[in-house]
């Protein structure tokens, strides 16, 4: 197997367990972070103790604060950094890119700014255009210990698809493909409004046919918003769609569920928020997509409740009147010829 030179950007979580991932895979990673004493930290200690303060990291995991150097040592390019600054940092090393790196974004949102994906972000920001997403039920505290899961790798190019595996594939995390680029993008972003839609109904209590049927019809309503976009209905029924929304919809250890969940009992947005410490892309990703959503006619009753209940201060039983009292038309609409169904 060919050893590669990677450089992860990004000091958080999920940054943290590909790049350990991939080093124990044989190898050299260094890990961009801003933060001179977290560099020193996993140096030193081998651990990454804000965001992974559990799991040993292999010792040849080299952090580094050193950006240009890290960029030009590289033959790919994984960012992991959240969405508000994803741009900011994808310039900052825009003068170091050539045309042969492969760069991958693991970040699960849209460009603040503008309606825009990250890969979007990549494209209009490098000489490269070999660019990848990888998406799929990716937990990383459970990624850094060890369990089991998979991920999807989606991208055009096969060269990128190929690169991917031969980094991460492991005994305990598969890496499966997918052309639909905008499909598996579109999924790891959208599921997280839903995981704090789920966060708030765990939070109330609700039942289990309750659950079931607000996942399955948020995987309807991200489905049709992301068909809408030129995404593969069927992406959704894979790992990086159905996949991701069990995982973040059910798992006190998403971001995202927390901030459902602690709204749910009782606090408001801002003190759910600071209660995480870390990022929940749900929030942004709420804002941008119901926006779009008026913009293009398309139906989002849950997200629509949502943005109503966090953004404008309207009480719950709006966002459980926008599930229960819309029009019922066709169950799965997005995927079928169904024609003119709203629901
Ligand atoms: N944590 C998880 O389980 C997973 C996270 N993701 C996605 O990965 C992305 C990153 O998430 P996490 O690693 O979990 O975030 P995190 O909240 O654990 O850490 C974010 C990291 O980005 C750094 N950062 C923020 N702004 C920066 C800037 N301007 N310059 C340099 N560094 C900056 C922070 O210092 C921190 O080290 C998110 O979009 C998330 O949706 C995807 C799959 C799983
Ligand atoms: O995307 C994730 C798991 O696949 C992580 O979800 P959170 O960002 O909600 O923690």
């Amino acid at each position: 197997m060919m050893k590669h030179s990677v450089c992860v950007l990004g000091g958080g979580s999920f940054g943290t367990a590909l790049a350990n991932i991939m080093v124990k895979n044989g190898h050299q990673v260094s890990q961009w972070m801003r933060n001179e004493e977290q560099v020193e930290e996993i140096n030193l200690t081998g651990l990454n103790s804000r965001y992974l303060p559990d799991a040993p990291l292999h010792r040849e995991l080299l952090a580094t604060s050193n950006l240009e150097q890290a960029i030009r040592d590289s033959d790919t390019v994984f960012v992991s950094i959240p969405s508000k600054s994803f741009e900011q940092v994808v310039q900052r090393i825009e003068p170091l890119l050539t045309a042969d790196k492969i760069l991958i974004s693991t970040t699960k949102g849209f460009n603040p700014n503008r309606f825009e994906l990250m890969s979007d972000v990549l494209r209009r920001n490098s000489v490269t255009q070999k660019i990848g997403v990888l998406s799929g039920p990716n937990l990383a505290k459970e990624i850094a210990a060890g369990q089991m899961t998979g991920t999807v790798i989606a991208s055009a190019n096969d060269q990128v698809r190929q690169r991917a595996i031969e980094l991460l594939k492991s005994p305990s995390f598969r890496v499966y493909e997918n052309r639909d680029s905008t499909g598996v993008e579109l999924a790891g972003a959208l599921k997280n409004i839903y995981a704090i839609v789920c966060g708030l109904a765990k939070a109330l209590n609700v039942g289990e046919n309750t659950m079931s049927m607000i996942m399955t019809r948020s995987l309807a309503e991200m489905s049709r918003f992301a068909v809408h976009f030129g995404a593969n209905p069927m992406t959704f029924l894979g790992l990086a769609g159905m996949g991701d929304l069990i995982a973040t919809c059910t798992s006190p250890l998403s971001r995202n569920y927390r901030v459902g969940f602690a709204i749910g009992s009782g606090q408001n947005l801002d003190e759910a928020i600071g209660g995480i410490g870390e990022v929940a892309e749900g929030v942004n990703t709420l804002k941008m997509v119901v926006d779009e959503a008026k913009k293009h006619g398309l139906y989002m009753p849950l997200a629509e409740g949502l943005s109503k209940l966090l953004f404008e201060g309207a009480k719950l039983e709006s966002l459980i009147g926008s599930m229960m009292t819309g029009e019922q038309k066709w169950d799965v609409e997005f995927a079928t010829s169904e024609e003119n169904s709203n629901v």
